[in-house]
């Protein structure tokens, strides 16, 4: 793809600014406490894993950092700007993408044009050009249909790429829907469960994507997943929570060491 670069700021580089910032966030529900002080940056070019049992949290910080949900207390900022309160269409113009447990797209639309969908938010011309077909309308269209089959050669959709999503194998349209988000050109890409319900081959072929994603195109990268092994295998850090409390923030290594995090739950996971 263009515009590309090696992932030179992994693991919180010491000069890049993050992408996205929180600082000590909570979020309750009636009395259930979804984040319960969470703290967390991720910089440029890493990819950031967030584990924890069912119900600790991590859709919920999902949630905050996209504009869905808003914390009780704390700081969230993207690309140094305070995004607390703001809508999730702005925090999304801001470069924030996701991709979610359930996929969500158009299955009666082709690969290219659900794909196309991810661009909405960078299209620039008026109505009256779009009816007419002409000037900036027709030059913009092409440059996203361009941008769009960059993706489709990045995450090899190539073989599918006029068919309807829906019919296409549950695998490809994970990678489809995670092709709709890199259309949004974001600085920070939100992974929920990326490869949950996967067979071992898809699973494979998804975090090959992750890791080129994160390599070529300098994303910041939140992934949860419950997978522990790709998560132990990808992650250049891990935040552990549970019951939305922070546990640790490390390297695979040094979280799968931590004491409270292999007697909490993690013991049986990873031995
Ligand atoms: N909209 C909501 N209303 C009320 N409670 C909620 C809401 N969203 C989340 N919760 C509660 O917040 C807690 C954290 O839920 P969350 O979905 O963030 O956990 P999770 O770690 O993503 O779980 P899973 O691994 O099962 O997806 C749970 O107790 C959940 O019931």
């Amino acid at each position: 793809m263009s515009g590309t670069q090696t992932g030179s700021h992994r693991a919180g580089g010491a000069h890049a600014s993050p992408v996205v910032e929180l600082d000590d966030v909570h979020l309750s529900f009636a009395g259930v406490k979804a984040i319960n002080g969470v703290s967390l940056q991720v910089q440029p070019g890493e990819l950031f894993a967030v584990i924890g049992p069912n119900g600790a949290g991590k859709t919920s910080l999902f949630n905050v950092i996209s504009g869905v949900y808003r914390p009780q207390k704390g700081r969230i900022s993207v690309l140094g700007e305070d995004v607390l309160g703001a809508k999730p269409n702005a925090i999304a113009r801001r470069g924030v993408a996701r991709t979610f447990q359930n996929i969500a797209l158009f299955e009666h639309l082709t690969v290219v044009d659900n794909l196309m969908l991810g661009r909405h938010q960078h299209i620039g011309y008026g109505a009256l050009s779009a009816v007419l077909w002409r000037g900036r309308a027709r030059s913009q269209e092409i440059e996203h249909r361009r941008r769009c089959e960059e993706i489709v050669d990045f995450l090899e959709l190539a073989q599918w790429r006029s068919l309807p999503v829906g019919l296409l194998p549950y695998g490809v349209q994970k990678r489809v829907e995670l092709g709709r988000a890199l259309a949004m050109e974001p600085k920070l890409l939100l992974l929920d469960e990326p490869v949950a319900g996967m067979n071992l081959e898809e699973t494979e072929d998804m975090a090959r994507f992750v890791l080129d994603i994160r390599d070529e195109l300098d994303l910041a990268i939140i992934m949860v997943e419950h997978d522990m092994g790709l998560v132990m295998d990808l992650a250049d850090r891990v935040l552990v929570v549970d019951f939305g409390t922070p546990i640790t923030t490390g390297t695979p290594d040094e979280v799968q060491r931590h004491p409270e995090v292999v007697r909490a739950y993690l013991g049986e996971a990873l031995s």
